[in-house]
């Protein structure tokens, strides 16, 4: 029988209980940590070399050099021809909602000229090159690359470099043919703190990219915050993560399903139920129990629920609304009666997905928006990914000569004050005109 924590709000510590519930098991985390800046170091002093052997090792791909660790376009475009229909169809219905989302998303270049003709703006301008991880660990992820890649195109990013591991030397072919549907320009079967050094470093075969994007594991995500600096990111997306908070009237095989769903992405993924009413919240666990036994995935998904899950019942759903705040998840699901009066008091979650009928897998494959979201707890400073993580914005100043004057006292004061003398008079230069040979 499995066990999963049972917790009420109600009950002395509760407070700490969740706390310690929501923080990685502190060793692991130690561990995964030390584990991936040795295999960084090793990537940036021996590259290719490197990452041949970490490729060999965690993903058993028996490639005889690095520059068998690229596809060429020909096995994307294989891939895609060889889909049976209905899977091409969905992955391209997938990818126009996707794309129609996005497209959204989209910021423009914008100025204003002030009445001394002075002209002031922002200039939007896309990356030049972006690495895309798309995990392949312990399951394949399509729908990951068209959330990788759609917003990346939309912005006008020039080069796409995907990453993915060939779990057991394995590659999949609706992962390939994802790629060959959003025209990413280069694909390596990599994967893992590996795949994230080469990205960031570079290496001979893997260029290095400006900014790094994509879920993954715990060590894909140790390394993207390790690399932050000298690459971009866009957030740490990790181990999936569902709260569900359910007034009790939603069918309990359901909401059982919505947990496993994100259970089954990984052991360390985590699937909590916020509940008042504590007969619903019997019937949930009964579900699970029942359910477990026929899901495919049921081992992954016993682990995740007996380490990190939890069945909370709360005193009503005002308060299950600031837990919610609290835990900061990546997907939230408003299971309840009216849901639009109650996302009204959600201010941290990546997606919130209201109503009964809103199961939060249909927005991993194809409501629209991204479901490359935040993790940990980062959903409180952290945006799901968009388009605007791939563009990034320069301003515009054009001074006139009559607004040089106006800004140039102000600026001339200022500098005084900070005592830094030649940005005062590089400033008066422009009004008092005085000085330059050209100006006499
Ligand atoms: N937050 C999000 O937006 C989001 C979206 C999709 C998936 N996910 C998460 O992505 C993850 C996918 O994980 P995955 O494992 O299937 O694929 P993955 O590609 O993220 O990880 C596989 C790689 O991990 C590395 N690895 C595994 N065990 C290791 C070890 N002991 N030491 C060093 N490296 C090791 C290997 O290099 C391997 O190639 C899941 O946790 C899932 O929940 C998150
Ligand atoms: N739930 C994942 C994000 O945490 C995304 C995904 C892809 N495929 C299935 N699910
Ligand atoms: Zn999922």
């Amino acid at each position: 029988m499995i066990q999963i924590k049972r917790l009420s709000s109600t009950n002395a510590g509760f407070d700490e209980t969740l706390a310690k519930l929501l923080a990685f098991e502190s060793a692991q985390d130690a561990k995964v940590s030390a584990t991936v800046s040795d295999i960084l170091a090793d990537i940036k002093k021996r590259g290719d070399e490197a990452l041949l052997e970490y490729t060999r090792r965690f993903d058993r791909l028996k490639a005889a050099s690095a520059l068998e660790l690229e596809l060429p376009q020909s096995r994307l475009q294989q891939a895609l021809q060889s889909l049976p229909a209905d899977q091409r169809n969905a992955l391209e219905n997938a990818a126009q909602r996707v794309r129609a989302y996005h497209q959204k998303q989209l910021a423009q270049s914008w100025s204003y000229v002030e009445p001394d003709g002075t002209l002031l703006g922002q200039k939007v301008t896309p990356l030049d090159r972006v690495g895309l991880y798309v995990p392949g660990g312990k399951a394949s992820y399509p729908s990951s690359v068209l959330m990788n890649a759609i917003p990346a195109k939309a912005a006008g990013v020039s080069e796409l470099i995907m990453v993915t591991p060939a779990s057991n030397g394995e590659t999949n072919d609706l992962v390939l043919a994802a790629a060959a549907i959003c025209e990413v320009d280069r694909v390596f079967t990599i994967g893992g703190a590996q795949a994230v050094g080469a990205l960031a470093y570079g290496t001979q075969a893997v260029p290095q990219v400006d900014k790094i994007v994509g879920p993954g594991n715990a060590y894909v995500a140790a390394a993207k915050r390790s690399v932050f600096g000298i690459v971009g990111i866009d957030m740490l997306a990790g181990p999936s993560e569902i709260l569900v908070i359910c007034d009790g009237r939603t069918n309990p095989d359901w909401i059982a399903m919505d947990l496993f769903s994100q259970a089954e992405h990984d052991e360390m993924a985590q699937a909590i139920l916020l509940s008042p009413d504590a007969r619903f919240i019997e019937e949930v666990a009964a579900s699970i129990a029942r359910q477990l036994e026929a899901m495919p995935r049921k081992a992954v998904i016993r682990a995740s629920l007996e380490n990190r899950a939890a069945l909370i019942q709360v005193r009503d759903l005002d308060e299950a609304c600031a837990i919610a705040n609290r835990i900061a998840p990546e997907h939230l699901e408003l299971s309840v009666e009216q849901p639009e009066k109650w996302v009204e008091k959600i201010r941290h979650a990546g997606a919130i997905f209201l109503g009964r009928y809103t199961s939060e897998a249909l927005g991993d494959y194809c409501a629209g928006p991204n479901h490359v979201l935040p993790t940990s707890r980062t959903a409180r400073f952290s945006s799901p990914l968009g388009v605007y993580d791939f563009q990034k914005r320069s301003s515009i100043i054009q001074v006139s000569e009559q607004g040089s004057a106006k800004l140039g006292e102000i600026a001339s004061i200022l500098a005084h004050g900070e005592g830094l003398q030649a940005h005062a008079m590089s400033a008066e230069y422009r009004y008092k005109k005085t000085i330059t040979s050209s100006d006499a």
